[in-house]
């Protein structure tokens, strides 16, 4: 029986993912795995029965994950589940940036009640004139799950399109319509954009990547959406440029400074949240989750190398240790000393950490996963049985 806890809800779909091997709470427990959305996990003490933390959802920096790689406790994603759901509120924000529509809807409101408002609307709408997004600039940065659904739909709306990832893979720069230019460098993107769009991680090397300096050389009235990260812009400079330089910002973030900010459109962190969206990601989360804890295998791991074995063999025993010479021999050494035959194994490295999976022929272990343990590199043993 595998216990798995819950943080934040979790869309049914994907609790029913599990089978009744498992055992769902939202309490304290001894828990095999967490399925987590939002909520900050760094201060929680990492129990040793501790395997796996799923993140229903792209953004991981509520994770601990260098003291989960650590403890050689495996950390998921579900990279790309809620991209379509982001997307289209990007869309909105980009239109209530053009449009003020915010403004439009809340003097609407104050109308309940008369009798002439077909009247006062014709007479006062010019007050809500805004700009159309054909021919605008914008810039996407980041160009992952998100960022390449939205750029390639602001190209839909006739928009000058430019797109900035530094570390794009290839997968992504396939799905990139040929038509969305390639900034080598993000001030080419900034300083061309009507409006720009952050859709990359939050981390030690973006974290307020809007800035002060890099509003500087931004156009005049841009209009900056943020449905990425509150951490990646630094608010104190956008309070004091917005309405001048800074045209707007929405932001999915909101918090203390930013509210009833003018000009800042705050959203409630409502990107992913659709019906759909929820239950693509914890329906893939508790899949990943289920696939290792009962078969070692690792899919989306965002610290840990993928790896993927079919099972043969009687025994699977999963070694997540340090990616240094020799490793597999003395695993293997290990195990032959018992003459344990291995059906098949796998080794795929992460950095400076590394994974082998190995099927074995044999009904017992006869001590050998105490053995392994005791490796210098070796950080965690699972058995698989
Ligand atoms: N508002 C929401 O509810 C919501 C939902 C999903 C994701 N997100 C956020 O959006 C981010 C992007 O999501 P995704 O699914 O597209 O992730 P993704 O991993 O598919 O894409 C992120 C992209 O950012 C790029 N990148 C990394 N560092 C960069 C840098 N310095 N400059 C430019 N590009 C850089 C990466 O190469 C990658 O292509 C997530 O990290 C998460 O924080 C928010
Ligand atoms: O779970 C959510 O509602 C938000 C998820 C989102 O921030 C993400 O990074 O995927």
């Amino acid at each position: 029986m595998y216990n798995i806890r819950l943080y934040n809800s979790i869309a049914k779909n994907g609790i029913k993912q599990f089978s009744e091997k498992y055992n769902i709470v939202e309490d304290e427990t001894e828990e095999d795995a967490i399925l987590v959305r939002s909520s900050n996990l760094h201060s929680m003490v990492l129990e040793d029965n501790l395997k796996a933390i799923a993140r229903a959802g792209a953004g991981t920096n509520n994770i601990p994950i260098e003291k989960c790689t650590e403890k050689g406790i495996a950390v998921f994603n579900t990279p790309g589940a809620n991209a379509n759901a982001v997307k289209e509120l990007v869309m909105v924000g980009l239109l209530m940036s053009a449009r003020p529509l915010y403004e439009a809807l809340k003097w609407t409101s104050t109308l309940d009640g008369r009798d002439d408002i077909e009247e006062v609307v014709e007479r006062e709408k010019k007050k809500f004139k805004g700009h159309e997004l054909e021919g605008r600039n914008i810039g996407v940065i980041g160009l992952g799950a998100i960022g390449i659904k939205v750029a390639n739909l602001a190209l839909e709306f006739g928009m000058n399109v430019y797109g900035y990832d530094p570390f794009i893979s290839v997968d992504a720069a396939w799905n990139l319509s040929r038509n969305i230019k390639r900034a080598t460098d993000i001030n080419e993107l900034l300083k061309n954009s009507d409006y720009i769009t952050l859709h990359l991680p939050l981390n030690e090397n973006t974290k307020h990547i809007i800035n002060n300096d890099t509003i500087s050389q931004m156009k005049d009235g841009v209009h900056i959406l943020n449905f990425a990260r509150g951490g990646l812009v630094d608010d104190d400079a956008i309070i004091e440029n917005v309405g001048g330089k800074v045209g707007s910002y929405v932001t999915d973030f909101p918090n203390k400074k930013l509210a009833g900010v003018n000009r800042v459109y705050n959203i409630p962190h409502l990107g992913a949240s659709t019906f759909e969206s929820e239950e693509k990601c914890a329906v893939m989360a508790a899949k990943e989750l289920m696939e290792y804890l009962e078969n070692g295998n690792i899919i989306n791991s965002v610290n840990m190398p993928n790896a993927y074995m079919e099972r043969s063999g009687k025994i699977r025993i999963g070694c997540f240790h340090k990616n240094v010479v020799g490793m597999i021999s003395k695993i293997s050494d290990i195990l032959t000393k018992r003459k344990l035959n291995i059906t098949n194994l796998i080794n795929k490295s992460r950095g400076e950490y590394a994974y082998t999976l190995i099927d074995l022929d044999s009904d017992g272990l006869n001590g050998a996963v105490e053995e392994l343990k005791e490796i210098d590199e070796m950080i965690r043993v699972q058995v698989y049985l």
